[in-house]
């Protein structure tokens, strides 16, 4: 032993004499160049950083590994990001796995050696480098380039959302900026509401989820039909019917992020377009009780653009923005068309697969041309608890399936159910002050729903010009009676367009009316 080593070092350094580094280097090099002109594979290497970025493809090659059922090592390295409540796994150290793509074996080789010396670099760089060599045969080189790394990297993607908690975002105020130049601020989302906890008629729902799938599913119709691929929802009812439930109920089925946009915060249309710029695809644009947040009321026909508080009802501090040619951008306001170019404008494509979401009290107090067919696609009526979205909320509060419920009990309950007008909201709170006790419970909202009923009988809705209800209070009444008078040809467009909105679902832009 001890003499083979001798001889070994003897060689070693015999060679080095004789051969300069710069010689092995360059034998080294046409040695490589050999075998791989004799070689029936060929070789992609991947890093972990790039001169000094990250290197995406890295990132996602790691996480689409990760998923690889195929996996054979018994030794895996976990991680969990930021953000994220799922572990992953991925190859460990020096470790290979055989993935198949259209029936072509690809064989992935985990390396990681031991950085050099610290050159210098602005940014500290990790000890080890690590990186990726895929091996494919010479032959189904094309396959890979052409699109094998795109499917990697497309369903890294899918996979980074799936294990990632979504985010809720919302703008700054004032449109600030934040340390990283966003105008958007994050928290994780984690509303828990879902389709199977929201209430409403199940036949409404299921179309809902359907379209909701369609759409996230419809790449190649909308590349096709040569349309942006978004879709707009306007959801309107009364007050605690669901509407954030529902939006959270969407993100939570699609996966998406929700961007909050506070059109209060925004100035000018142009910083809403900046906006728009900054959020992601396979996102849900949200603006909550949009007739509150700007007076989009009939379209003034006078004046240019005016910002001032809409007066007493109004929730939020609210602008009275005129829509006019030639008063857009002027001041310092957004104005309607600059929302619609939002949603519908050029503007409005820069990313793909985004959902945009209206909500509002009073649908009646919009302008026509928001609700024009192709501006939102779906109206949806978040109306009050129908009895098919009371035994939901039966079955969900109360642990009631319908079999579990007295025959006699359900019968009242489908009997004032409609009459009685009570919001999802209202039936949860007294579903959750008696959960412990079943009986009582279902005994207290019975007793609540005939109050209601003999209430609602005994005093009919009392209408004013505008058909305000009385559920909507005093004060929010004058507000509706002041802006119920309609003019000129807009009326006709907007008697028009409410018509249609006489509960359920109405789809835009294809026709179809539900
Ligand atoms: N359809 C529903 N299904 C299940 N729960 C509901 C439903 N509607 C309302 N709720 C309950 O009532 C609460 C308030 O509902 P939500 O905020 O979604 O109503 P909203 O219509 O958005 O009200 P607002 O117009 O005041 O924003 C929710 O936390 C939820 O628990």
């Amino acid at each position: 032993m001890a003499s083979i080593m001798g001889v070994w070092a003897f060689c070693q350094s015999l060679l080095q004499t004789v051969f300069p580094p710069e010689l092995r280097f360059a034998s080294l090099k046409y040695f490589h160049r050999l075998f791989s002109y004799f070689s029936s594979y060929c070789y992609y290497d991947i890093t972990e950083i790039d001169g000094v970025n990250t290197n995406e493809l890295y990132n996602a090659v790691q996480l689409y590994l990760s998923s690889s059922a195929s996996i054979s090592g018994t030794r895996l390295s976990l991680t969990r990001g930021l953000n994220s409540s799922s572990i992953t796994f991925g190859l460990s150290n020096n470790d290979r796995l055989i993935d198949s793509y259209n029936g072509v074996a690809i064989e992935w080789e985990h390396i990681v050696t031991q950085r050099q010396a610290q050159t210098f670099s602005w940014r500290p760089l990790p000890e080890e480098k690590r990186g990726f060599t895929l091996r494919v045969k010479k032959k189904n080189k094309q396959l890979v380039l052409s699109s094998y790394l795109d499917y990697v990297m497309e369903k890294a993607n899918e996979l980074r959302r799936r294990s990632q908690d979504r985010l809720l975002y919302t703008n700054s105020r004032g449109g600030s900026l934040d340390s990283r130049g966003h105008p958007w601020e994050s928290v994780p989302f984690k509303h828990p509401s879902t389709f199977d906890t929201l209430a409403m008629d199940p036949l409404k729902k299921s179309e809902i989820m359907d379209d909701l799938l369609d759409f996230a599913n419809g790449e190649s119709f909308y590349q096709k039909t040569g349309r942006a691929w978004k879709r707009g929802y306007l959801l309107y009812g009364p007050p605690g019917t669901g509407k954030s439930s529902m939006i959270a109920a969407m993100a939570n089925f699609l996966g998406y992020d929700i961007y909050d946009l506070e059109l209060t915060e925004v100035n000018t249309n142009s910083e809403l377009r900046k906006l728009l710029m900054k959020t992601s695809s396979k996102s849900i644009i949200v603006i909550e009780d949009i007739d509150c947040s700007i007076n989009l009321a009939n379209r003034n026909k006078n004046g240019g653009a005016t910002a001032s508080a809409v007066g007493s009802g109004s929730r939020k501090t609210s602008y009275d923005v005129s829509s006019l040619p030639g008063s857009e951008d002027s001041g310092n306001t957004i104005t309607l068309s600059g929302l619609l170019n939002f949603t519908d404008g050029l503007w409005s494509c820069c990313g793909s697969e985004r959902i945009f979401v209206f909500t509002t009290n009073h649908i009646e107090k919009l302008d026509p041309a928001l609700l024009r067919s192709g501006r939102m696609d779906m109206h949806i009526n978040m109306s009050y608890c129908s009895f098919s979205a009371l035994k939901i909320l039966l079955k969900n509060y109360l642990g009631y399936d319908d079999i579990d419920l007295d025959k006699e009990i359900l019968d009242q309950l489908e009997g004032v159910m409609d009459a009685a007008e009570m919001t999802p909201a209202d039936i949860s709170e007294i579903l959750i002050k008696n959960r412990r006790d079943k009986r009582r419970a279902t005994g207290e909202l019975l007793e609540k729903l005939k109050a209601k009923a003999e209430k609602n009988r005994s005093k009919p809705m009392k209408k004013d010009g505008g058909g305000v209800d009385q559920e909507y209070g005093e004060e929010e009444q004058e507000k509706r009676a002041l802006d119920s008078p309609k003019e000129g040809k807009d009326d006709d467009d907007e008697q028009e367009n409410c018509g249609k909105f006489e509960g359920g679902i109405h789809e835009n832009g294809d026709g179809k009316i539900h």
